[in-house]
């Protein structure tokens, strides 16, 4: 049997104000390091132990991933970043307040932008400070590659690409992979790997900084998936997350 482990990185500075994050690279807040180090402690306590480990380019994740390996003692362990691992970019809302945007344009509309599958918030304009296309992480990218706003279909359609590209065949080799990503692009591998409807994956949300494990059969196909330790704990913080889009 095959398993894997994913995490959403702890909390960051923007999830402490309620803002939208997206692209933007914020910090873990000292909450989040605690997140961090707790599942670490965990996944060493319960005996795992990875091969491989993939993160985004953005710092709160990679960040989680160094406490977590530290935790393990197993900070040497081979680490591949990737931009498709990304948060979804959240276009012209990256840096407001959730609570505000509810109060302002109301709370069905907040979450068709946080929890739908192909409503996108605004766009960024191309030449927006908030945007990334002057940052060297994505210089290797075509702009047009660089999103100015991103749908979850949007995030789907490169992460499942790069899951089939890189991790899926990682996994399949027998290698023990950890994933350290975000809210919307866990969301996004979930509902490609369990096949979630484009209504149901609305409910979906998805903690801080828990370890996420997935069981798969021969041919990668998910038998099931669980969070580790506090089942009851996690089901709260992931109803938490979907609070934070009300007025
Ligand atoms: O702001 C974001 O980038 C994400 C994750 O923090 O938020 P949401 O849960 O609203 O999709």
């Amino acid at each position: 049997m095959h398993k894997l482990v994913l995490i959403r990185h702890g909390e960051s500075t923007w999830n402490l104000e309620n803002r939208f994050t997206g692209w933007t690279d914020v910090d873990l807040t000292p909450t989040g390091v605690s997140q961090a180090i707790a599942a670490g402690r965990l996944l060493r306590d319960e005996g795992w132990d990875f091969d491989l480990c993939f993160t985004s380019v953005l710092k709160r994740a990679i960040h989680t991933l160094w406490y977590v390996l530290d935790e393990m003692d197993r900070t040497w362990l081979p680490v591949v970043k990737d931009w498709r691992l990304n948060e979804r970019h959240y276009g012209a809302l990256q840096g407001l307040n959730k609570a505000d945007m509810a109060r302002q344009y109301g709370e069905q509309q907040v979450l068709l932008w946080r929890r739908s599958y192909d409503v996108p918030p605004p766009a960024l304009t191309p030449d927006d400070p908030r945007g990334q296309r002057h940052d060297r992480r994505y210089a290797h990218l075509a702009p047009e590659q660089i999103p100015l706003t991103e749908c979850l279909k949007d995030t789907v359609a490169r992460v499942v690409p790069y899951w089939n590209e890189a991790i899926a065949p990682a996994i399949r080799s027998g290698q023990r992979v950890l994933i350290s990503a975000h809210g919307n692009s866990i969301r996004a591998l979930i509902k490609h790997l369990d096949g979630i409807s484009d209504t149901d994956i609305v409910n979906l949300n998805i903690p801080n900084g828990v370890p996420l494990v997935y069981e798969f059969d021969a041919e990668l196909r998910p038998l099931r998936r669980y969070y580790l330790g506090d089942a009851a704990a996690a089901e709260a913080a992931a109803a938490a997350v979907a609070r934070q889009g009300r007025a």
